[in-house]
């Protein structure tokens, strides 16, 4: 895994037949992923339905961008573990709704990228290289890139010092953001200072929100509990297998392998 074998994943992006009169949608999620949860995952199927039901885009592809280790987060596992724990779960949903993959542009940077340059590495990789989508008509279309992030993600921009100013007009202005309702962060607060970007945020309610994180995962590791459920299995297993998230000890991991059924 390095940028000089590196190949943008296009498998399951639908370049052909995308119904003539709808804007073309490829959403990206950037974020750890230390580890993904199902939470990452409902984050699409929602964003899916709020398109085809509110909007005039129809989604082509969708992604999942996992940080470099350069980001040194706490909690943050190796970025070879977050991406094959990634390409798990996007196995896992793609057995009901086939457009999710999982790119490793941003994560094998040997320095933090900001988000507004990963949007434009899709910008660059779907409608430079690949040349956009063709439509049912025939017409080949560019296709919109977007930012699909929860909303303490969209709270932080809203937060001095932590986003550019220029990156935000860029991420907002240009590609724009679905935003996935998260227990605890209060959205008009959160959009506050994004108002003249309004039009390019799409604000997706949950009917069942739930407060599954990844940090939560990890204390529940190390707190030797039981994590079915909150992640896909195969990741539960990945999880197990490699001794992730454990105390200095390894405690945590012996007891969720003695677990192991
Ligand atoms: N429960 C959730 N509801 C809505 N959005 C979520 C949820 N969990 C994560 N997200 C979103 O997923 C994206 C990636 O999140 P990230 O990898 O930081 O996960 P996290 O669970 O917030 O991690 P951590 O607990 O390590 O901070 C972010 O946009 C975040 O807002
Ligand atoms: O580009 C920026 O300036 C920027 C500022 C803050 C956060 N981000 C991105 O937002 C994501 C946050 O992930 P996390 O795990 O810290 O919630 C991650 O992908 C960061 O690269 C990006």
């Amino acid at each position: 895994m390095s940028l000089e074998n590196y190949h943008f994943p296009s498998s399951r992006l639908q370049t052909t037949d995308v119904e003539a009169g709808k804007i073309p949608l490829v959403l990206v999620a950037c974020g750890s992923f230390s580890p993904i949860t199902i939470l990452h995952l409902r984050m699409f199927s929602h964003a899916y339905d709020y398109v085809k039901a509110n909007t005039n885009f129809t989604v082509v592809g969708a992604y999942l961008s996992p940080v470099s280790d350069a980001y040194k987060k706490a909690g943050l596992a190796s970025s070879t573990h977050r991406l094959r724990m990634a390409e798990l779960a996007a196995e896992e949903i793609n057995n009901t709704t086939d457009f999710l993959m999982v790119d490793e542009w941003e994560a094998v940077q040997p320095a933090y990228m900001p988000t507004a340059k990963v949007l434009d590495h899709f910008e660059h990789e779907i409608n430079d290289v690949i040349g956009g989508v063709e439509n049912t008509n025939g017409q080949k279309q560019p296709v919109r890139i977007a930012l699909l992030a929860g909303s303490d993600l969209i709270q932080t921009m809203s937060a001095p010092g932590v986003w550019s100013q220029d990156d935000l007009a860029h991420i907002l202005g240009k590609y724009g953001a679905f935003v996935i309702e998260r227990a605890g962060t209060d959205i008009q607060e959160a959009l506050g200072s994004l108002k003249e970007w309004e039009d390019n945020i799409y604000y997706i309610p949950q009917l069942i929100t739930n407060e599954v994180s990844s940090t939560k995962i990890r204390l529940a590791i190390k707190r030797w509990m039981n994590i079915d459920y909150l992640v896909p299995a195969t990741v539960v297993n990945y999880i197990k297998e490699h001794g992730l998230y454990q105390d200095e000890d390894g405690s945590a991991t012996a007891k969720l392998k003695g677990n192991a059924r």
